[in-house]
């Protein structure tokens, strides 16, 4: 048999061996069909042969289930350029290519040996009397069920279309099943026997380590060049036009690839195929997880050859990813070991992995350079730990006295260099631009600042007392001599430190400062004061929280502690709001804004500017309710604005996570950049933004825009699920949204108090959305977000308390305390509840709509 199937490798394929013991195992046991197989191996070791080959050595057709269009596309195009009859068909397939594939799928005797597929498509009624044929007349050979992590709600990328696999195996009786996959731990194995409902599978896992992957991380701030170096992974599509453009301007051809890009660009990019050799695989942010970041990086060195997996570090964008190194994982070199048991693996040996890579050079080099490593890291981490709070941009401490010292709470070393840089500008225009002054006027002003710092109790109380000492330096006569004008110099100073938040805190300062007309002593603004004066930026969390994070068992215990009035914005009485936490302003402008609702008339405008800012900060920023949002648009729904109570009217940063336009529908576009590079290209940009998962590439989403919806009509008809879910939508049309008048004693839920109190009143209840849709979001899109009982940004915190409003307002007492202790158990009780559904009418029943009426007085009570 052996000698049989290396043949049939050398014959079809070329390969004048297998891989790996490993692969011919696989193969081995696939071709005896006698029972079905899992195999979890590493990317790039050859799993797609362990399908490929049984395919061609056994009568009939191979079915592979595929989550991209891209992939499939790719291999495909492989499989072609090898004469092996293979396609696949999908919602992009021209007509005329579609009936010809069905006429061959019909025929007696196919030629057709692999098709590809996705799973929404193999679920289509079209596909369906296609697939009981095949099977009837006993010619459907295997079913492969690729990436088969997508089946799993625990695995990086679920797919909620690859629960009906399960029951399509049913429907396949003695056709065989292979699940592949590199990425699954223990958990995600377990899903995929049981959600693909493998009968005592024959198991093939082998550990995740790459021996040929080599990782590091970079300090990306430090890099005198950072274009110099090859970069594939970025953030965002900015990120990605921006790197290119950078890498091209250096003479390094590089080429973006996105989902904006146009389907043609993508296509031509794509049809350049993936290359074998790829070297080396960059990030310049952060993967959104460690299982996505071992995909990725997987991509380098599919030959076997030594390759390298580069990530960018910045301190400034940590936040924005769910998947980050923290300090110790930065100094261990061998990230082989967090990936390994982050997938439940035993870590292998990094001291000899290193020794081994380090073997190529000098002992004294690889001492060296172990040397600078660690000299390098231990001052970054010294200057971290003592002066900057963790999440702060590193700033060199310079002159500064005590520069470690964190004795006023709140006072950073960036503001504190500011300060300096104020005070040594104002010394020098004081004492003229003379000789030798520069110098002088460093160490004075250094002083001073030491000495305002020690005299200051509050970082308020500094800064003012440091503005203080600058404008007295200004009024002196000398400085009107100093040859520059005090708006120039002004300006120079403004323009000179590019810390906006400083220079915001700072001015926030001086306009205090400015506006107390009694002594300059008296004239202080409390900290708190201040604090409440500035923008809140978005993602920021609770008020005096640093930490921008929030855990849904935190927000949930802070709702049900809200006061009514702070809870109830749109309530007639918001004078019996409590003041304790409100500011003097807050206060005079929620008093405003109270009585301003109480006129009819002024009520009325000022709900419509609200639901105007709501509108456009939908459009902005791209949240689940956006997608939810999409869609009610998309079926003339009246009232879109009143589904986004969950923005607020600050600008979402463009490469915010979740900041997208809406215009960008997930559903519209394809999911995930591949990479691929030109022939005369050196490096691929990739954009993994977060908002581009939404962009997975589904090519038959269950529910759709109208235009995609008729596109996909044209091709096939949707599935009985999909008929129901947009059904729905189309024909039970919520009633347009009512204010809602809480009764007394109960109250709302408002999971972020300080973003929505006083500004924005809450009103209309959340729009019904099926349970399955929510899943499908949730976990689409929220899942990556959520770590460790965290969310990445505020937004998407809203969006899940929403979700779990829905499931509050239907769930049992049961249900509703475990909300409160976890969240993350409910969901999971939802989705065993959705992989216990055996038909359309458990679907049916599982998704009919559901409002939530009462859910504010179940969390409140
Ligand atoms: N027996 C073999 N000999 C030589 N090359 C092989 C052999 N089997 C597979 N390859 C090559 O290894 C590379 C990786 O294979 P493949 O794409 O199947 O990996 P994979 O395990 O599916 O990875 P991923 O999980 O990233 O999709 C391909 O270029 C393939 O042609």
């Amino acid at each position: 048999m052996t000698a049989t199937l290396k043949e049939a490798l050398k014959a079809h394929f070329g390969f004048d061996g297998f891989r790996s013991k490993l692969q011919e195992d696989v193969v081995k046991s696939v071709v005896r069909r006698d029972k079905d197989v899992f195999v979890c191996m590493p990317t790039g070791a050859g799993k797609s042969l362990c399908y490929q080959l049984p395919a061609l050595l056994t009568e009939g057709i191979t079915l592979v289930i595929s989550p991209l269009i891209a992939l499939i596309q790719d291999q495909v195009d492989r499989l072609r350029s090898l004469n092996i009859p293979a396609c696949s068909i999908n919602s992009k397939l021209p007509a005329a290519e579609r009936r010809l594939i069905l006429a061959d799928l019909e025929s007696s005797r196919p030629k057709l040996k692999l098709l590809y597929i996705t799973p929404e498509m193999v679920a289509s009624p079209s596909f369906q009397p296609c697939l009981a044929g095949l099977c009837s007349r006993g010619l459907l050979s295997y079913l492969a069920v690729d990436e088969a992590h997508c089946v799993s709600q625990w695995g990086h990328d679920f797919r909620p279309d690859y629960l009906k696999l399960g029951e399509l195996r049913s429907k396949l009786p003695g056709v065989p099943c292979l699940a592949l996959t590199a990425t699954a731990p223990k958990n995600v194995q377990e899903d995929i026997v049981q959600s693909l409902r493998l009968q005592q599978p024959r198991s093939f896992v082998t550990p995740v380590f790459r021996s040929n992957l080599h990782y590091d991380v970079i300090f990306r701030d430090l890099l005198p060049n950072p274009f110099g170096c090859g970069i594939v992974y970025c953030r965002t599509r900015e990120n990605c036009e921006t790197v290119a453009h950078q890498l091209t301007k250096l003479g390094v051809s590089a080429k973006p690839y996105h989902a904006g890009l146009k389907a043609g660009d993508r296509t031509r990019l794509r049809l350049t195929g993936w290359r074998a050799n790829v070297r080396f695989v960059a990030h310049w942010n952060l993967a959104k997880s460690l299982a996505s970041y071992y995909q990725e990086s997987g991509r380098a060195g599919r030959d076997g050859l030594p390759s390298s997996c580069r990530t960018y570090y910045s301190a400034k964008i940590k936040s924005k990813s769910a998947f980050s190194f923290n300090r110790k994982s930065i100094a261990d070199r061998c990230r082989h070991a967090t990936i390994s048991k982050f997938f439940g693996d035993q870590p292998p040996n990094c001291a000899e992995l290193y020794d081994e890579d380090e073997g190529g050079s000098s002992d004294n080099e690889a001492k060296q350079r172990k040397k600078e490593f660690s000299n390098l890291y231990k001052k970054q981490m010294n200057i971290r730990k003592g002066a900057v709070s963790q999440t702060e941009e590193f700033i060199q401490p310079g002159k500064l006295k005590e520069a470690s010292s964190r004795r006023i709470p709140r006072l950073t070393v960036k503001a504190r260099e500011h300060c300096l840089c104020l005070l040594q500008e104002a010394l020098y225009g004081h004492q003229g631009a003379g000789s030798s002054f520069h110098c002088d006027s460093l160490s004075m002003a250094v002083n001073l600042e030491h000495e305002v710092f020690k005299s200051s109790k509050t970082s308020n109380i500094y800064k003012a007392a440091v503005l203080k000492k600058v404008s007295e330096m200004k009024k002196s006569p000398a400085a009107a001599t100093g040859g520059e004008t005090d708006q120039e110099k002004s300006r120079r100073q403004e323009s000179k430190y590019n810390n906006t938040d400083v220079q915001e805190e700072m001015s926030s300062v001086k306009e205090e400062a400015a506006s107390s007309s009694s002594s300059s002593n008296a004239g202080f603004t409390s900290a708190s004061e201040i604090y409440s004066m500035k923008r809140k930026r978005v993602g920021a969390g609770l008020r005096g929280s640093s930490n921008p994070f929030q855990t849904a068992k935190e927000l949930l215990k802070k709702c049900s502690d809200q006061s009514e009035s702070e809870l109830l914005s749109d309530t007639s009485d918001n004078s019996s709001a409590p003041d304790s936490s409100v500011t003097s302003s807050i206060r005079a402008r929620a008093s405003a804004a109270a009585s301003s609702l109480n006129s009819p008339t002024k009520k009325a405008k000022a709900l419509s500017k609200k639901q105007q800012k709501l509108a456009d900060a939908a459009k902005s920023s791209r949240t689940i309710f956006q997608y939810f949002a999409k869609k009610e648009a998309k079926c003339d729904k009246p009232t879109e604005s009143t589904l986004f109570k969950t923005s607020t009217d600050e600008t979402v940063p463009p490469h915010s996570p979740v900041a997208e336009d809406v215009e960008d529908s997930p559903m519209e576009e394809e999911k995930q950049d591949v990479i691929t590079i030109d022939t005369d290209e050196d490096v691929i940009l990739l954009s993994d933004e977060k908002e581009e998962q939404f962009e997975q590439e589904l090519t038959e989403p269950h529910v759709t825009s109208e235009s995609q919806q008729t596109k996909m009509e044209e091709v096939v008809n949707p599935p009985p699920t999909l008929r129901f879910a947009t059904h729905e939508i189309k024909t039970k049309r919520a009633p347009p949204a009512k204010r809602v008048r809480l009764t007394e004693g109960s109250r709302r839920v408002t999971f972020n108090p300080h973003e929505e109190k006083a500004v924005l009143p809450v009103a209309e209840p959340p729009k019904a959305v099926t349970l399955r849709e929510a899943a499908d979001i949730v976990v689409r899109c929220l899942d990556p977000f959520y770590s460790e009982g965290r969310f990445s940004t505020k937004e998407l915190f809203k969006s899940f308390a929403r979700f779990l409003s829905h499931l509050l307002a239907e769930g049992t007492t049961k249900e509703r305390n475990q909300i409160k202790t976890d969240a993350k158990a409910l969901i999971k009780k939802f989705f065993s509840k959705v992989q216990r559904c055996e038909s359309e009418a458990d679907w049916k029943h599982l998704t009919r709509p559901r409002r939530c009426k009462t859910v504010d007085n179940k969390i409140s009570h």
